[in-house]
This record gives C-alpha cells, structure tokens and sequence, in this order.
C-alpha cells in the first residue's frame, strides 16, 4: 500500500485512461480544512493519481493549484464530489467519492442500449449536473459514457458524472512537445474539432453524443481513423435511428446541431428531456404526447453560455493529426492530440502538420512518439499492460523444473458473475430487484509494477551457446515410409544367414546330424526287425494249427 500524502493510502487499482489511474483508496487521517470533506480514518475513497507526465508539467500543477476551489465546491447530486487535492513532490492527485457500480461505458457494453424512455430520463440527470456546473462557470468538454458512474444503491442507479476540470487541466500547452487537443473524437463538438473558441454548448454536444449512444448502442461518427471521425463531426448530418421516437430525435438533432448557438442551455435539455420522457412513455396522456411533440419549443439556447478560457495557442487538431493516426476506437480514452498554433496563437487551417518548431521561451521538449501514439498505447495498455520488473534467474520459471501439483493446493475460485442489471429510469421508481455489488476487478486490472534496480551486481548473463553442428540430413531425401524397417529386417537375415553358414562349417553340427542319420536308421531297423519277427511269428503258429486238422 502506498501512501498519498498523509492522509490517504492507495489500495488497488480500479481502472486506468489517458490522463491518471484511479485506485481505491483507504483515509488515515482526517484531512485538513483545505479538503472539501475532512472524511474519518478507515473511510474508503478513490483517488485518481494523475500521469507523471501532467504532474511534472509547471502548467498543469499552477492550473490544478488554481483551479482546486472551483473543483472541490462543485458539488452536485449527479457529480462525482471530489474532496480533496493533493500535491507531494511530484504527485497530483483528486481524492473522490468512490462510486460503488460501473462506468456508462462498461454498462452499454454489458447489457446493450437502453429504451428511449430510460435514455431520455439519464440523459436528463446528466444535464442536471451539467448546468449546475455550467452555472459555476466550469465546462466539462469531455462528457462520455466512460466519465458517468452508475451509482448503485438501494436497488437504484444514479448517474454522477465525474472527470471534471480534467480535461482542463490536462489542456497544457507545456504538456508536451506542442500544443495539444484534449477530447475523445467520437464525442468532439465541431468547434472543438476546429479549434475555434468553445463555451458550455461543447458540453450539450457531447450529452447529444450519449444520448444517441444509449438509445442505439454507438455513437453517431464512429469508424475509421481519428481524423475521419473528427471531419464526420464537421460535415456529417446524423440520420435518425428507426427506433427512436420523433420527440427524442428533435432533442438529439438540436443537441448535434454544427452550430452551438442553436444548441439548448443544460437546464433546458434536462427540462426537455423529461417532457419527451412523459411523452412517449406507454402510460402516456395525450396532452403529454402534445408536449413531447412540441419539445422543439423548450430547448431554447443559453443566452450567456460559459466560456471555456482558451488556451494560447489553440488550433484545429484536423490540421495536425497525422493522417495515419490508424483505426479509430470509440471506446479509446480521452484524446490528447497535438496541435499547431499559427500566427496569435490560433491554428491557421490553410497549414497541413506542419514542423512545430520549439518555442525558444517555452518548456524543454521532451523526446518521444507523438503524443497521439502515446494515447493510443494509453488505451491499449487498459487492457493489455507489459510489466517490466527485474526477475530473480531462481525464480525464473522457465528456469524452474516441472513439479507435480500439490493435492491440497487449492483450485483458483472462479469469479462469480452477477447477473446484469437493467438500468431503470428513476422517475419510474426502480423494481426492487437484486442489487448488483460492483466487483472492481483487481486482478484484470493493470497491476501497477515498479521497476526495482536489484541492489546486488546483477548475475551474469549465461555464456552464449555455441552454435550447434548442422544437423546431418538423411541419405534418403525421399522419406519412404517403412524403410528403415525393412533396411533393419535385411540386416537381420544377413547377420542370420552368415551366422548360420559360419555355425555350419566350423561345429561338429554336421558330424551331430550325420549320427542323428544312422542312429535314426538304426532305430528304423531295430522296428522293422521287431516287425518282421512278429510277423513271422504269427505265420508259423498258423501252419502248424493246420497240420492238426483231419
Ligand atoms: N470515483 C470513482 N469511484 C469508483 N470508480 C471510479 C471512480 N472514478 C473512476 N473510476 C473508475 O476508474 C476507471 C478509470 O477512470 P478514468 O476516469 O481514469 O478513466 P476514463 O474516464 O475511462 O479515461 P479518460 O481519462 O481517458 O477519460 C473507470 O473505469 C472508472 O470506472
């Protein structure tokens, strides 16, 4: 267990994305007054440590100094609270609540989309959080179903969107070689995509995004590389799905729509959501229907939309992804893609990846893949992680000798699956069914792994192996099946034959059979003598029987 600061002591991991690790934490102590919540000691917290690479960017530790009092008073009943920051040398951490269910993602993923009805209703939840937040004058600018938490208790699932400010403070012009994009593609407003100034509204396009996700199981610009998906988001009109009712698509399309003014405010989305929710719903009254109908009236755009700070040197990441950036996966984590800055800062789209030169000002570039690679092996690493760790050659098991299996070892237990839960819109009062314990999953989980230099000279290398003699190849290049037998039964009649012949000539074997001969044929002459004299014997007695007749 390693500690976070004084207070807290990390566990396990529960999960991984671009910008940090989460773990499941436990409180040693109860934190200072600078937490949001002090917490008691033995409670249980996540924390999500971010990546060396932000923690050890001046840019990134000065806005996440900066920004610690607007993150830890957002506080919202579908908001992920966080309640602590730390910094320790070179470590960033949030400590939050730690949610007790899966992420929207791993939940879609599992069960398939939802109805209509319970889509609108979470959708609802999750602009209610946002235009709390839009109202603090925070925009999340990376809503996706990765970033909402089922909360599960009581039978119930709230959704509670968490990771914000992150993409805030991941968005560091210092962070690596160039000036960077933060988002996830497949969620990515056009303005975002174009590097034009964004508001709040880029959060409206991301919960229209999810929207459709719930309702249809992917969203709207999925496939293909990264670039296309981004280019898709600027030219491509959404069609409607067969199976979403016609209220819920003027809400989704309006959400979507390329130009953000035309988007509705938070507060108007939730309101609008949950009329269309009434509306369509098989209980439905007609003056709901009539209202749901009428949905376009109410998604009115917010008059003063929360301005996203901008950040020097912004540009539009369609002019400096590389054109091989390889097949896009929606699910990927976050994006942090590099950008190029034209004159005053802004991108000048008529450039095509152009050599960012180093800013003579700016921070050291650190050498390395493009940061685009790097968040591509980020996502991956997810689910496959290489561990490099220093191996004891005792321990090697490719070194060890086979052994045979204990009879009282222990089979490894499987793990049970719960069965999947169907999430049920709240409004509709949940069935009390059987509550579904979120199992974080330690051992699928990337396992952290130190490199730990051993302290003794580490052991020589084996001798190199001399190299083999070329194995001789056979004589008979043909391989005919069975001739090595049959070369193996000649052998043997030769070795028979000389044998025999050498037996014959040089033993008294001749001299033996020879004997046999003649004393068979004494043994003949002694039986036929024998018969003879019977013989003659028995002609005799009948020659004299007849001398005695009349
Ligand atoms: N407060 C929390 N309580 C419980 N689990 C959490 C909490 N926050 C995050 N997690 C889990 O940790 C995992 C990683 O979270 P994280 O936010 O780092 O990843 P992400 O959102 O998938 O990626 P990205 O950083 O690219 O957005 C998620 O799968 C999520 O389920």
């Amino acid at each position: 267990m390693r500690p976070v600061g004084s207070k807290y002591l990390l566990e396990e991991p529960l999960g991984r994305g671009a910008t940090g690790t989460v773990w499941r934490a436990r409180q040693r102590e109860t934190a200072g007054a600078e937490a949001a919540v002090a917490g008691e000691p033995g409670e249980t917290v996540a924390i999500k440590v971010l990546k060396e690479e932000l923690a050890n960017d001046a840019d990134v530790v000065m806005r996440f100094l900066r920004e610690r009092s607007v993150l830890l008073r957002l506080t919202h009943e579908n908001i992920v609270r966080t309640r602590d920051l730390v910094v320790e040398g070179d470590l960033l951490a949030l400590v939050m609540d730690l949610i007790d269910g899966p992420d929207l993602h791993r939940y879609l993923r599992e069960n398939g989309p939802l109805t209509p009805v319970a889509a609108a209703l979470l959708t609802a939840q999750i602009a209610d959080a946002l235009a709390a937040s839009h109202a603090d004058g925070v925009v999340h600018r990376d809503l996706k179903p990765a970033n909402v938490l089922l909360d599960e208790r009581d039978g119930r699932m709230r959704p509670m969107l968490t990771d914000f400010g992150i993409a805030r403070l991941a968005d560091s012009p210092g962070l690596t070689r160039t000036h960077e994009f933060v988002g996830t593609p497949a969620y990515v407003a056009p303005e975002s995509a174009e590097g034009r100034p964004q508001t709040s509204a880029v959060d409206i396009y991301g919960a229209g995004i999810l929207l459709y996700e719930l309702v249809t199981g992917r969203p709207p610009f999925a496939g293909g590389t990264a670039l296309e998906v981004l280019h898709r988001h600027l030219s491509e009109e959404p069609r409607r799905p067969s199976n979403v009712p016609a209220p819920l698509w003027t809400v989704i399309e309006r959400c979507l729509s390329k130009d953000p003014d035309r988007r509705p405010s938070a507060e108007n989305l939730a309101r609008g959501l949950r009329t269309v929710a009434a509306g369509i719903g098989v209980h439905a009254s007609s003056a709901q229907i009539a209202a749901a109908d009428g949905v376009g009236a109410l998604l009115a755009p917010d008059p003063a939309p929360a301005a996203v700070p901008e950040t020097p040197g912004a540009a539009d990441p369609t002019q400096v992804l590389p054109s091989n950036a390889g097949s896009y996966d929606p699910n990927a984590a976050t994006s942090v893609m590099q950008h190029a800055p034209g004159p005053g800062g802004h991108a000048d789209p008529t450039s095509v990846m152009p050599p960012v030169p180093p800013r003579p000002d700016g921070p050291p570039e650190p050498d390395g893949p493009h940061p685009w690679q790097s968040q591509l092996q980020a996502a991956r690493d997810r689910n496959e992680q290489t561990q490099v760790q220093y191996l004891d050659p005792g321990q090697d098991p490719l070194r060890r000798r086979p052994q045979r299996p204990q009879p009282q070892q222990q089979q490894p237990q499987r793990r049970q699956q719960p069965p999947p839960q169907q999430y049920q819109p709240q409004q509709q009062q949940y069935p009390q069914h059987r509550q579904q314990q979120y199992q974080p999953q330690p051992q699928q989980q990337p396992q952290r792994q130190q490199y730990a230099p051993p302290q003794q000279p580490a052991p020589q290398p084996p001798a190199p192996r001399q190299p083999r003699e070329p194995r001789q190849r056979s004589a008979n290049p043909m391989r005919i099946p069975g001739l090595g037998c049959l070369k193996g039964c000649l052998f043997t009649l030769v070795l028979l034959f000389v044998a025999g012949w050498l037996i014959w000539e040089l033993t008294p074997l001749q001299d033996w059979i020879g004997q046999g001969k003649s004393y068979w044929k004494a043994i003949g002459d002694a039986i036929s003598t024998v018969t003879d004299w019977i013989s003659e014997l028995g002609g005799g007695s009948d020659s004299s029987g007849g001398n005695t007749g009349p």
